[in-house]
This record gives C-alpha cells, sequence and structure tokens, in this order.
C-alpha cells in the first residue's frame, strides 16, 4: 500500500549546532496504520514528528508525504493563554471558520458533544484533550499526527483516549502517529511501535518491541510485564468499564 510518508536515512542536528538528534531514520506509516514512538526524554521523538511534518530541516536524508497530504496535527505543546476567554466554538474556528454542524460532529466524535459555548478554562484536562482531537479531524484528515495526547490525565483518561484514537481510526480509516511516554497503555492499541533513541533502536507490533532487547534495555523488564498484561485476551467477564 502506498504509503502516507516515508523517510529514508533521515538525519537531523540539534538547532543551530552540528550535533545529531536523529540518524538514519527510516520510517514509513500506511493509510490507516496506527504507529506509536516511545523513547525515553530528549531521544528525539518530537524532533521526529516535526521533521516529518517539515518544521526541522534535514541534515541528510528524503522524506516523501504523499500528494496533497491532509494532516491534522496536535502538538506536544499547545501555546494557549487560558487567561483570555474563550469559548470551545471558538477556538475550534480558529484560524479559519467551521461550520456549526462540523463543530457539532467533530465534539461528538471525541465524546465531548454540546461544549461549544464553554469556555477554555472549564474544561478539565480530559475534555481539552478532546477538544484538541476534535480540531485536529476538522478538516478530514488522511493522518493524524498527536504529540503526547494524554498528558495530564490519569490511568482511566488514559486507557479512554486511546480507545477513542482507535475508534476515530476505525470510524474515518484516518492513520495515526503518536508519540507517548505511557508504556503501560499506549502500546496495546497500535499497530506498530518504534522504539527510538537517537536512531531507531527496534520497531514491530507491540509484543515485539515488548520482547527486544533493546527496548528492555531502555524500560527494564517490568514494562515487557505489563505490556503482556495488557495485550492480554480475555476469555471471562468482570466489571471493569475499562478494560477489555
Ligand atoms: N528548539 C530546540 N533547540 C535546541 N535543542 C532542541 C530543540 N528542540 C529539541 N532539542 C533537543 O533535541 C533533543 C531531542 O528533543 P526532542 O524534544 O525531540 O526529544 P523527545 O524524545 O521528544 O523528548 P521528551 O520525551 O522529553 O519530550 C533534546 O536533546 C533536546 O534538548
Amino acid at each position: 500500500m502506498t504509503a502516507l510518508i516515508t523517510s529514508e536515512k533521515l538525519t537531523i542536528h540539534r538547532p543551530g549546532t552540528s550535533e545529531p538528534v536523529l540518524h538514519d531514520i527510516d520510517f514509513r506509516i500506511a493509510p490507516g496504520e496506527i504507529v506509536t514512538v516511545v523513547g525515553p526524554n530528549g531521544s528525539g521523538k518530537s524532533s521526529l514528528i516535526r521533521a516529518l511534518l517539515g518544521h526541522m530541516p534535514l541534515v541528510s536524508g528524503a522524506i516523501t508525504r504523499s500528494k496533497a497530504l491532509r494532516i491534522g496535527y496536535v502538538p506536544q505543546q499547545v501555546q494557549l493563554d487560558r487567561t483570555i476567554p474563550m469559548t470551545v466554538r471558538r477556538f475550534l474556528s480558529l484560524p479559519h471558520w467551521v461550520g456549526a454542524g462540523s463543530i457539532a460532529n467533530a465534539l461528538a466524535r471525541t465524546g465531548v458533544a454540546g461544549l461549544e459555548a464553554r469556555q477554555l478554562t472549564e474544561l478539565s484536562g480530559g475534555q481539552f484533550q478532546r477538544v484538541l482531537l476534535a480540531r485536529a479531524l476538522l478538516h478530514d484528515p488522511q493522518l493524524l499526527v498527536l504529540d503526547e495526547p494524554t498528558q495530564g490525565l490519569d490511568q482511566p483518561g488514559m486507557v479512554a483516549f486511546y480507545k477513542l484514537i482507535e475508534d476515530v481510526r476505525n470510524q474515518t480509516g484516518a492513520a495515526v502517529l503518536m508519540v507517548s511516554h505511557d508504556l503501560l497503555v499506549v502500546m496495546r492499541s497500535s499497530d506498530r511501535v518504534i522504539c527510538l533513541n537517537g536512531h531507531i533502536c527496534c520497531e514491530g507490533t507491540p509484543q515485539d518491541v515488548g520482547n527486544a532487547p533493546e527496548y528492555r534495555a531502555l524500560f527494564g523488564t517490568e514494562a515487557r510485564g505489563t505490556l503482556a498484561l495488557y495485550r492480554h485476551h480475555h476469555d471471562h467477564d468482570h466489571d471493569c468499564p475499562d478494560h477489555e
């Protein structure tokens, strides 16, 4: 299948220096795929995202994006002055006007229907992340790029959010490229995981990566055990609503 974005031997430096942040990154994401990038702090996850989006200069290598690719991006840091009054409706209509129907659909799709008139300052962390996701969905993206989308959410909030991402993928067919620290839950909903530390240490299915010595060296064996826990297949019922 034709990839939405590929990179070959991608190398980038820390801005203004000749110090490599990432080197020799071969990457691809296909339509409908959920790919998660994990790695320690400073391992270059956000830099990879920014480079793939064309926001960072390449030192060497090449990036190819499919023609007229529609991307919905939620950056790691959303610069918002939360003291300035702004309704959800207004936020979703910036910088381009968006019709009421599209706003209502996007909010419904992300599980926060009816919040149009609420002030951003009044939203909980989980509601705000869902509003950000709704904003990224407004223009019918083929690729959703989410850099640490569950910051500030508690464990049930994270699990619910990743479930929502899976639902969105299933409903819209959009591919999803995510950066996350939430090893405990994020890998469960991924088709493919890339473990980064300046270069690609290992990649593959969540199970493959969880078993990889490179991954275990970075995150320890406990992460693997937890991953196994989250990947297991249930053949019984119980009362926990977030647990499939
Ligand atoms: N604008 C910048 N100016 C200087 N150095 C930068 C800049 N952006 C990133 N870096 C450096 O590049 C390296 C990779 O940073 P990056 O944010 O990509 O890592 P990360 O894996 O996303 O980290 P985290 O998990 O902490 O978000 C770090 O050493 C960081 O200090």
